[in-house]
């Protein structure tokens, strides 16, 4: 279960988030909102990537306390990921399996599923938009994580790949792994079935 509480992230713009108290089950989450509502604020909080007030918590434990383990747990990829230009995709993903562990089958699993191919041997300053999308991806998959955060996945990618990673997650949900996903398409809601969808509006979230 994922629960944040007391939670307040206030940006020197002036931009607020506030989330009293939620609590989210084990299953696949949606979080709408227009542009600028909140939303990547908020996974950035959960991915550990922002700091924030209050606390959030994964299936008992808190960022705040143990963010070594609360990080190995949950995994984050960007609506835009950035990475440095000069590594390559496989150099990223050594990293991840030194830091998260995770198998080479994984891997050569993900790569097949996303047609990277042998491209991952190259630095990412040569990747398409595209590509960098499913680098992101790919690395987010990796390990052993229970809580996958997808910020805008479907979007950049082709509709080959999204249905690739339709059926990655609902793979991954049979397994146990738990998602939160930001969408802006039309068609996000229809993309996958939900356990339940929330609404970032106005500095608040409501489940709708
Ligand atoms: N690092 C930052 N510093 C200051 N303000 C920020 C920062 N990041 C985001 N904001 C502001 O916080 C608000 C929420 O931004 P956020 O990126 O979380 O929205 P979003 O719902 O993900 O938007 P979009 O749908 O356009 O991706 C916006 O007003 C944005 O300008």
């Amino acid at each position: 279960m994922l629960e944040i509480s007391q939670f307040k992230k206030v940006y020197s713009t002036g931009f607020q988030l506030h989330i009293e108290d939620l609590k989210l089950d084990t299953g696949i989450h949606l979080i709408k909102g227009e542009n600028g509502s909140g939303k990547s604020t908020l996974l950035k909080a959960i991915a550990g990537i922002h700091d924030f007030e209050g606390d959030i918590i994964w299936n008992g434990i808190s960022i705040k306390s143990s963010p070594v383990t609360f990080r190995k747990k949950v995994n984050y990829s960007d609506a835009e990921p950035h990475f440095p230009n000069f590594l390559s995709l496989d150099e990223l993903i050594r990293f991840s399996l030194k830091t998260k562990g995770g198998l080479k089958t994984q891997v050569e699993s993900l790569k097949r599923e996303f047609r990277i191919g042998d491209f991952s041997k190259n630095p990412i300053s040569s990747y398409s938009s595209g590509m960098l999308k499913k680098a992101g991806l790919i690395l987010a998959f990796l390990g052993d994580p229970s809580l996958i955060i997808l910020d805008e996945p479907f979007t950049t990618i082709d509709l080959e790949a999204q249905e690739h990673l339709r059926s990655l997650i609902l793979n991954a949900r049979k397994r146990g792994i738990s998602f939160l996903i930001t969408g802006h398409l039309a068609n996000v809601e229809s993309l996958l079935e939900y356990d339940s969808i929330l609404e970032i509006s106005d500095g608040k979230i409501t489940e709708t």
